[in-house]
């Protein structure tokens, strides 16, 4: 039986009043600018809803190996893979309104607000032929976790959690070398007390729902897959 997950190793210190873990407030701008298109779920015919997508969020620590076995989930299981980190660092790439907010949230190590990140998820989902979508590395607090509930009017199929030791994650991130300006010592250690403060309670809350599974994620790439794979095998709705 699953247990709670509990806290990290001495890497993260339990500073949790710091200014890191506040969460940015909503601004009205960005609100306004949700609330004004509304989702596109209640519409008869061909949405995305009526597809019924097969969701499974895709949760760990910084480098603990998320995106390298998405791109192993999409090769067996022809799942679409929709990284938030990846669609934040698309949006600073393309200048948009609110690249340098995220800019500066990502060099923080802290969370964006989570109407911009379910913005992206849910363009990508509706304009998607696919219906099995992995969401990788959200929700990364409850917050988070509701707003998706809310806006996109769906939950999690399946939760899966890379569980990796703390200097692992920190080895991994280290050794990337994908340029990005978060991969340094300085912010990694505030992303894991992130991850420890936020990100956490929302594996929690989906072991004690029985939606998650729990992957160790010490080993060789193939050696993870190797228990990731029974976990899509089993489902239905995922091979057929
Ligand atoms: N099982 C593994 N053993 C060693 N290195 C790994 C493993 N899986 C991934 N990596 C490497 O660790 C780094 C972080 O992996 P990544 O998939 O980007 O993690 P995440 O998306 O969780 O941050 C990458 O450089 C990746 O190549
Ligand atoms: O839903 C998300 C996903 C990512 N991020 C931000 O983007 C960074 C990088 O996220 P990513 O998932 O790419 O990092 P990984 O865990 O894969 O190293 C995080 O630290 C956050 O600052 C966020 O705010 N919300
Ligand atoms: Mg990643």
């Amino acid at each position: 039986m699953w247990r709670r997950v509990s806290s990290l190793t001495q890497f993260v210190s339990p500073t949790k009043s710091s200014s890191i873990l506040n969460q940015p407030a909503s601004t009205s701008k960005i609100w306004e600018s949700f609330t004004t298109q509304k989702p596109n779920l209640e519409k008869g015919g061909t949405s995305f809803k009526d597809r019924i997508p097969f969701i499974t969020f895709v949760l760990g620590g910084p480098g603990s190996g998320k995106g390298t076995q998405c791109e192993k989930i999409v090769e067996t299981f022809g799942f679409k893979h929709l990284s938030a980190g990846d669609l934040l660092r698309q949006e600073i790439a393309s200048k948009s309104e609110y690249g340098s907010m995220i800019l500066n949230t990502i060099k923080d190590g802290r969370i964006v607000p989570s109407e911009v990140t379910i913005k992206l998820i849910q363009k990508e989902m509706e304009s998607s032929d696919n219906k099995k979508f992995l969401i990788d590395g959200f929700p990364r607090c409850e917050e988070n976790r509701v707003a998706f509930e809310q806006i996109i009017g769906a939950e999690p199929d399946i939760v899966l959690f890379f569980d990796c030791p703390v200097e692992e994650m920190v080895k991994r991130v280290l050794n990337r070398n994908q340029g990005r300006v978060d991969d340094n010592m300085d912010t990694i250690k505030k992303r894991l007390k992130v991850f420890e403060a936020l990100n956490l309670p929302v594996v929690n809350y989906y072991a004690e729902k029985g939606k998650l599974h729990k992957i160790c994620a010490l080993g060789t790439e193939d050696e993870i897959f190797e228990q990731v794979w029974p976990v899509f095998a089993a489902c239905k709705r995922v091979i057929q």
